[in-house]
């Protein structure tokens, strides 16, 4: 029978017990080998976060535009800050939702011989005119931060390795990306549907919050979609293209897309996306025999060839993306191989 829903997961199980945590590391592996993606409850964030995040994210979308585009991603060179709705594409497609990137806040890397996909790293754009973003979401980058940790190191052990296994890629300099999403309601043309097209993620995890009582978010399961709304309190938790490496395929990094709200509605969501140093070997884990029987191989594809190295599908993505920061600040990449050369 087809899944209908999303596994749920609590994660304060994994304080319940040697026996409950190993129940937990089981629903983890089969979740995310079948699936790819799970509902998770019991992360420690309270409705309250939740209410203030939402909130917080509702006052920025409400700001006037020439407030938002002083922030434009285009002045950034580094891939943060604020597009306007139309401004990104998945697939060659624009994606109908405005939203603004912040990722980890560093100083630009100066070195000239540094790999190119060291241009990631630099500061933020951040609103003058609403230093609460700043607090709530610097706040919300770690906590989430702690949960993904949480979760790498359960995965380790239920993939049958020592806890800390994927823990040196994340020790110096993680790649921590939070995006708040603004999905308006569909208009009468057909181009409007598409919230966000089909992709995979190009990272390790992704802990989602979608806006209480929202939908529009489906999960490809089977060859046919799984409808994901919104559960109370919970994060949407999926695993990217490098976790597929890092596993052989044995964890499935899994196709999704948002489809427009209703025409009138809006939709928010705010995606963190944990990801190892932009210069990181993400480790190939040792498979015990049983998991290796049942590892898929990673996903080839010559249009999106996956690398090691998580800077190099990072920068690869981004450049797809946003060909108008690419056009400004990185025309000396445009159109080379999609692995290769620094
Ligand atoms: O907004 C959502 O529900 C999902 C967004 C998403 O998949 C992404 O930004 O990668
Ligand atoms: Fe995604």
């Amino acid at each position: 029978m087809p899944l209908e829903s999303l596994p749920i997961l609590d994660l304060s199980t994994l304080d319940d017990g040697p026996d409950a945590a190993e129940e937990f590391r089981a629903a983890l592996l089969a979740a995310t080998h079948d699936v790819g993606f799970f509902y998770l409850t019991g992360h420690g964030l309270t409705d309250d976060d939740i209410a203030t995040a939402f909130a917080t994210a509702e006052k920025f979308f409400a700001l006037p535009l020439e407030h938002k585009v002083r922030l434009e991603m285009v002045n950034s060179p580094h891939f943060r800050g604020y597009n306007r709705t139309g401004g990104e594409l998945t697939q060659g497609r624009v994606d109908w939702r405005e939203q603004i990137d912040i990722a980890a806040e560093r100083d630009a890397v100066t070195d000239p011989a540094a790999p190119a996909y060291m241009r990631l790293e630099g500061p933020n754009q951040w609103p003058g005119g609403l230093p609460e973003l700043r607090e709530t979401f610097t706040v919300w980058e770690q906590r989430c931060a702690a949960i993904g940790s949480r979760l790498l190191r359960e995965w380790a052990l239920a993939l049958g390795s020592p806890a800390d296994v994927f823990a040196a890629a994340f020790a110096d300099r993680p790649s921590t990306l939070i995006k708040l999403v603004r999905y308006p309601g569909r208009r009468d043309d057909d181009r409007a549907t598409q919230g966000v097209g089909a992709h995979k993620d190009p990272g390790v995890l992704t802990l989602l919050m979608i806006e209480p009582g929202k939908g529009g978010l489906q999960v490809e399961h089977d060859g046919g979609w799984i409808d994901a709304p919104a559960m109370p309190g919970a994060f949407v938790v999926n695993i990217g293209e490098l976790m597929e490496f890092a596993t052989s395929g044995y964890l499935k990094a899994t196709t999704h897309r948002v489809v427009s709200p209703e025409p009138g509605d809006v939709r928010l969501s705010i995606p963190f996306f944990l990801n190892p140093a932009l210069d990181s070997e993400m480790p190939v884990i040792d498979l015990p025999p049983a998991l290796a029987a049942d590892a898929r191989g990673v996903t080839q594809d010559p249009d999106n060839v996956i690398s090691g190295t998580f800077g190099e599908n990072m920068l690869k993505a981004r450049l797809r993306a946003h060909p108008d920061v690419a056009a400004r600040h990185h025309a000396d990449l445009v159109g080379r191989p999609a692995s290769g050369d620094a």
